[in-house]
């Protein structure tokens, strides 16, 4: 379980996060949604520690941050996976070399255990044969699913997706959506995604954050998000004619 509460974080003058409360639970896929600039990705920075907030508590399994013993901060780092935009691959790496970084610096395993764990999570994401390619001669779904892999082959208990999706046709979109979600179910990992992608609020939207101007302004599931009337909502999800129809079509029947 993630928790947040009261999050502020400013950069001089200008104030990003401003106040917001949230909770994220193990097995789940939650997605953060906004328009660009909402602070979509200072938020998940900051719930990564990569951005300390100016303000506000976040507890990792009902402890916070602040509270932690430089042992347990470490202990937590190796419980945290995350996927970067544009997947942020080694170009000189690997993809077996990639996918181990994670073990040498946070693990005292040997070299013959992380071969098989690196086996094991690139057999997970359906990646067989490509241990020794490098990103460059990949497609970007087979370069998201080898970011996916390297987030999950320390097996973190949470697991952060900045726009997962983004450069990828619809297709192969939910192919990656779908492998995270299993992913997340069948390791009880706690996940957040930040989104743009309408299709992935549709199709794995089990609990959906509306950031607007730095504050919660909208949550709930894709169920609900058909039915809302919150206006900043309704402008955002329903901005193409093709979702229009679609929400129209679902409130019809
Ligand atoms: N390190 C930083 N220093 C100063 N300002 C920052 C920094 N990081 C983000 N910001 C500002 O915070 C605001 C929110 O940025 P953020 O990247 O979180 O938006 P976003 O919702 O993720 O947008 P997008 O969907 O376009 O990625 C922006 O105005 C941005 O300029």
């Amino acid at each position: 379980m993630l928790e947040v509460k009261g999050i502020y974080k400013s950069f001089g003058e200008a104030s990003v996060l401003k106040g917001i409360d949230a909770t994220f639970e193990p097995g789940k896929t939650s997605l953060i949604i906004g328009q660009s600039g909402s602070g979509k990705t200072v938020f998940l920075k900051t719930l990564l520690g990569l951005h300390i907030p100016d303000k506000g508590t976040i507890s990792y399994n009902g402890q916070t941050t602040e509270s932690m013993t430089i042992e347990e901060k470490r202990q937590l780092k190796q419980d945290l996976g995350m996927v970067f935009q544009g997947s942020a691959l080694f170009d000189s790496l690997t993809v077996e070399e990639n996918v181990m970084f994670p073990l040498k610096m946070f693990t005292n395993q040997s070299k013959s255990e992380m071969l098989d764990r690196v086996d094991f999570v690139l057999k997970r994401v359906n990646l067989k044969d490509s241990n020794h390619k490098f990103p460059a001669e990949l497609s970007g779904g087979m370069q998201k699913r080898v970011a996916i892999a390297r987030a999950i082959v320390t097996n973190p208990r949470y697991l952060f997706c900045d726009e997962p999706n983004s450069g990828l046709d619809p297709r192969t979109s939910i192919v990656i959506d779908n492998l995270i979600q299993e992913i997340t179910d069948e390791y009880q990992i706690t996940t957040v995604i930040n989104t743009h992608d309408m299709n992935s609020v549709m199709e794995i939207g089990e609990k959906i954050i509306f950031l607007k101007d730095g504050l919660k302004e909208w949550e709930g599931t894709s169920n609900d998000i058909f039915k809302t009337d919150n206006e900043a909502v309704v402008s955002f999800v329903y901005s193409s004619n093709l979702f229009k129809k679609v929400r129209k079509v679902y409130l019809e029947e």
